[in-house]
C-alpha cells in the first residue's frame, strides 16, 4: 500500500514512511491510494471478532510493510483492559470500547475509557508503541511537534513519556481548557516532555505545527514528526472502533447504521468516513460542531468559511473550539475524485484566509452520496442534554459527547440505530457537569489531586521562530 499527498506533489511513500515523516512535503496530508475494501463475506468473518483482532484485521490492509507478526504483538499490547480501564466503574472494559444502550436504537460508544479520559487514547496508545517499534528499526529518533485543544496533547504525552529517542513539543493554547486538562498535561515532569502554552487559540498552534513541517530543511535538520489526526496512523487506528462499534450494535451486517461524531479537526468524523469508503454499512455520519460552526456551515450549505482566531469561541465543549479542521482537506480530496490540483487551488484559498464554495462547480451535490449530515450545538443545548441523559438513563456524558447527541437526536433517520461517540469523560469538565447537574463527576483515584501537582511549561506568543528555537535548544537533549 502507498500513500498520497492530498496536494498530489510528494512522492508516494509506505505506511512507515508516512507515521515518522507527518505532514507531507508539499503541505499535503497523506491518503491511502486506495481504500482496501471489506467484502460482505469479510465482514461476516470479522462480526464476533475481539478488539485485538478487529484492529489487525483493518490495521494490517494499512500497515502492510510492518511484518504481520510484529503488527499483531504491538496491537496485542496495546488494545487491553488494563490500558483502557480508567473509565465509569461499571463499564465492561475487556470490550476495550463498550457500547452502552440507551435505549432501543440509541447507543453510547465509550471510548475514554484510556489514561487521559478522551477517545484519543485510542489512537495515541497505538501510535507510541508504533513510534517505538520504527525508530527502533531505522535507528532514529523523533522530535514530535503537536497541536492541542485540550486531549490531543495529554495523549500524546502519556503514551510518549519515557520513550526512548522520542521528545514531544506540544502546543497549547492559553485560554479555553480546563484546570483539568492543563494539569494533565502541565505536571508531566518527564525530561522529553515540553508544553508550550500559546498566545493564541488552537488554530494558531495548528498552523505554527505546519509552518515549522513545511520548512522542509528544518524538518530534516530535526527530524520533526506528527501526533496531532495529520498523521494517517492516528486516522487509520481511529477507523478501528467503528467497526467494533457496528458489530456490537447490529445483528446482521445488512443493518446500515448512523454515527454522530463531536467534531473539531475533522479527524474522527473523516475515520468514519473512511470505515464507511471501505464497506462498513453506514447510513450517516452526524458531523457535531459546538458554537464554532464551521462544519456544520459547509455541510449545510457548500461554504468552507475558516474563521480567524478573533472568531473563534471559547465555549464549554473547549476541545472542540476549532475553526480551520485540518483533516477536512482528507474528505474534499475524495469529494473531488482525487482531483489533487483542485485540493491545492481550494487550500492555497484557505491558507490566504479565503473560504471556497463547492455549489457553483456542482461538487456539494455530491456530499449527499457520502453520508455526512451536520448540525450545531449552544451551551444551552449541552446543558440540557447532559441533564435529559443523566435524568432519563441514569449516565453521566461530558459536553462535548452531549453536542454530539443532540445533534444526533436532531439529525437521526427514523428506524436507523444511532451510535454516539463519547470523546471524553465528565471528569475533565467539572465546572459545566456541576452547573448541568449540580453533582461532581466520577473520577479516577489516580488522578485523585491532579490539580495541586506541581507544573511545568513555558509560554510562548503564536511565532513559529520561537516556536523553532525552543525545538532547536532541546531537539538533542
Ligand atoms: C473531547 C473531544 N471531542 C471531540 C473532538 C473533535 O474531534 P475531531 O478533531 O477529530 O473532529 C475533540 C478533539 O479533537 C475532543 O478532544
Ligand atoms: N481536539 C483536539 C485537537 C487536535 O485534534 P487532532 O485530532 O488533529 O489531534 C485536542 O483535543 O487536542
Amino acid at each position: 500500500m502507498k500513500y498520497v499527498s492530498t496536494r498530489g506533489q510528494s512522492p508516494a511513500q509506505t505506511f512507515s514512511e508516512i507515521l515518522l515523516g507527518g505532514l507531507a512535503p508539499d503541505g499535503g496530508l497523506y491518503l491511502p491510494e486506495r481504500y482496501p475494501q471489506f467484502t460482505k463475506a469479510d465482514l461476516q468473518r470479522m462480526r464476533g471478532m475481539n478488539y485485538r483482532e478487529l484492529a489487525f484485521e483493518v490495521l494490517s490492509r494499512f500497515a502492510d510493510d510492518i511484518p504481520a507478526a510484529d503488527l499483531k504483538a504491538i496491537i496485542d499490547k496495546t488494545y487491553t483492559a488494563e490500558v483502557y480501564g480508567f473509565g465509569r466503574s461499571d463499564s465492561d472494559f475487556s470490550q476495550i470500547t463498550p457500547v452502552r444502550k440507551l435505549e432501543d436504537g440509541l447507543y453510547i460508544l465509550e471510548l475514554s475509557n484510556g489514561p487521559t479520559l478522551a477517545f484519543k487514547d485510542m489512537a495515541m496508545q497505538l501510535l507510541g508503541n508504533l513510534f517505538e517499534y520504527a525508530l527502533a528499526r531505522a535507528g532514529q529518533d523523533i522530535n514530535i511537534l503537536g497541536a492541542t485543544s485540550g486531549d490531543t496533547g495529554s495523549a500524546a504525552e502519556y503514551a510518549m513519556r519515557g520513550k526512548k529517542n522520542v521528545r514531544v513539543f506540544m502546543l497549547s493554547p492559553l485560554e479555553g481548557m480546563t484546570r483539568f486538562q492543563q494539569a494533565q498535561m502541565y505536571s508531566l515532569q518527564d525530561a522529553n516532555i515540553h508544553n508550550i502554552v500559546v498566545r493564541g487559540v488552537f488554530d494558531d498552534c495548528q498552523d505554527i505545527v505546519k509552518a515549522v513541517s513545511n520548512d522542509l530543511e528544518f524538518k530534516a535538520r530535526y527530524r520533526i514528526g506528527a501526533v496531532n489526526s495529520i498523521n494517517w496512523g492516528r486516522v487509520s487506528a481511529q477507523v478501528v472502533y467503528y467497526f467494533k462499534a457496528y458489530f456490537a450494535a447490529t445483528k446482521s451486517n445488512d443493518e446500515e447504521v448512523a454515527f454522530s461524531v463531536p467534531s473539531g479537526n475533522f479527524g474522527n468524523a473523516c475515520a468514519g468516513h473512511v470505515a464507511r469508503m471501505m464497506g462498513l454499512p453506514i447510513r450517516q455520519i452526524i458531523v457535531a460542531t459546538n458554537e464554532n460552526d464551521v462544519l456544520d456551515e459547509f455541510f449545510q450549505t457548500g461554504v468552507y468559511r475558516p474563521r480567524t482566531s478573533g472568531e473563534t469561541q471559547h465555549t464549554s465543549s473547549p476541545s472542540m473550539d476549532i475553526s480551520k479542521a485540518s483533516n477536512f482537506e482528507r474528505f474534499i480530496a475524495d469529494l473531488t475524485g482525487r482531483d489533487y490540483a483542485k485540493v491545492t487551488e481550494l487550500w492555497q484559498a484557505v491558507d490566504r484566509g479565503a473560504s471556497f464554495d463547492l455549489k457553483p462547480a456542482g461538487l456539494f451535490d455530491k456530499v449527499k452520496g457520502y453520508g455526512l449530515v451536520s448540525g450545531h450545538s449552544s451551551h444551552a443545548d449541552r446543558m440540557a442534554t447532559i441533564r435529559q441523559v443523566w435524568d432519563k438513563y441514569g449516565v453521566m456524558i461530558d459536553t462535548h459527547t452531549a453536542d454530539g447527541l443532540k445533534v444526533g437526536l436532531e439529525r437521526r433517520e427514523a428506524g436507523v440505530k444511532l451510535i454516539c461517540l463519547e470523546t471524553a469523560l465528565p471528569a475533565k469538565f467539572e465546572d459545566a457537569i456541576r452547573e448541568a447537574l449540580g453533582r461532581e463527576p466520577e473520577r479516577p483515584q489516580s488522578l485523585a489531586n491532579l490539580e495541586a501537582l506541581p507544573q511545568r511549561y513555558e509560554v510562548l506568543d503564536a511565532d513559529t521562530e520561537a516556536v523553532k528555537n525552543l525545538i532547536a535548544a532541546h531537539a538533542n537533549d
